[in-house]
């Protein structure tokens, strides 16, 4: 497994003075700025479903935090309740809190939707709206009440430029979102959310319906957010999650079982239930 290893990783290289070890889970306390922390979070469904049971989490900022696990551990659970997803349906409750660095707030505690303005998202389909490709990453922008069409121009530019797309649909902004391949529509629903300067960036298992050259473009754009942009992904791919995230955080039934950096925890597990499943003992 080739783990990216970033400079500044050595900066949460795990000691016993920055770890914390309880019953048998194991969490990295990072030696790097947060942009948010999620802190004894537990989440039920409408249903009485507990999906997450008492979950600590930070998020360094600017840097690609991965939730792996196996099916159903509620990886996207966690996810959606960063951006109140759940809060579409009846009956969920939350207990805990996700607080967003600097300003201290508790993502649970504020509207939902004006979580959902600052919390962006990009959904294992790519979802582009009927619209055009300008249209599409501008779309966020106008909600927002920004109109000036040179301002709007730039944003666009920059928003598929950082998203990887700008060469391919410079000379066609203003045809249908539809006319891009499946891994160019993804890269335009990325470059739609990094349009409104999301806080934190979700990605729900962003490359699961593309193909591999697709996946491989979709990872080097998030590779190079690194240092821009704070990315929470969920992946079923751990070579994925190796790949691109700087920290992960292994779930299973519903709790976090160890959070490190990415290379410590997939060559040098703290816990046994972290090594079977990276080993593909279980799971
Ligand atoms: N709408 C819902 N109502 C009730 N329970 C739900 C609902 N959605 C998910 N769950 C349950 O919550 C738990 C966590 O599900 P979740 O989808 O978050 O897991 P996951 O790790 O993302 O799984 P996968 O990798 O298969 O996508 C599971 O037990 C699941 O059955």
């Amino acid at each position: 497994m080739n783990a990216k290893v970033s400079p500044d990783m050595s900066q949460a290289v795990m000691t016993q003075t920055n770890a914390e070890k309880t019953q048998d889970r194991w969490y990295l306390q990072p030696d790097a700025p947060l942009r948010a922390r999620v802190d004894n979070l537990k989440f039920w469904y409408g249903d009485g479903t507990q999906a997450i049971d008492d979950i600590n989490l930070p998020l360094v900022d600017k840097k690609v935090t991965s939730l792996i696990g196996p099916s159903g551990c509620g990886k996207s659970t966690l996810l959606r309740c960063f951006n109140r997803m759940h809060d579409l349906y009846k009956g969920v409750r939350y207990s805990g809190a996700i607080n967003l660095y600097p300003e201290n707030e508790n993502l649970i505690e504020l509207d939902p939707s004006v979580v959902r303005m600052r919390i962006g998202m990009v959904f294992q389909k790519p979802n582009p709206f009927p619209k055009s490709i300008y249209d599409n990453v501008a779309a966020g922008l106008k909600i927002r009440g920004i109109r000036n069409r040179t301002q709007l121009d730039e944003i666009v530019e920059t928003s598929l430029q950082q998203a990887a797309l700008w060469d391919e649909v410079k000379d066609r902004l203003h045809q249908s979102a539809f006319s891009l391949s499946g891994g160019q529509q993804q890269r335009l629903c990325i470059a739609r959310a990094l349009a409104v300067q999301p806080e934190v960036l979700l990605l729900d298992e962003p490359t699961s319906a593309l193909d591999p050259i697709a996946t491989a473009k979709v990872e080097d754009l998030i590779d190079q957010l690194n240092g821009k942009v704070t990315i929470l992904i969920v992946t079923h791919n751990m070579q994925q999650a190796a790949r691109v995230s700087h920290y992960s955080a292994y779930m299973y039934l519903g709790k976090l079982v160890e959070y490190n950096d990415t290379h410590e925890l997939f060559t040098r597990p703290k816990c046994q239930r972290t090594e079977d499943y990276i080993t593909g003992r279980f799971g």
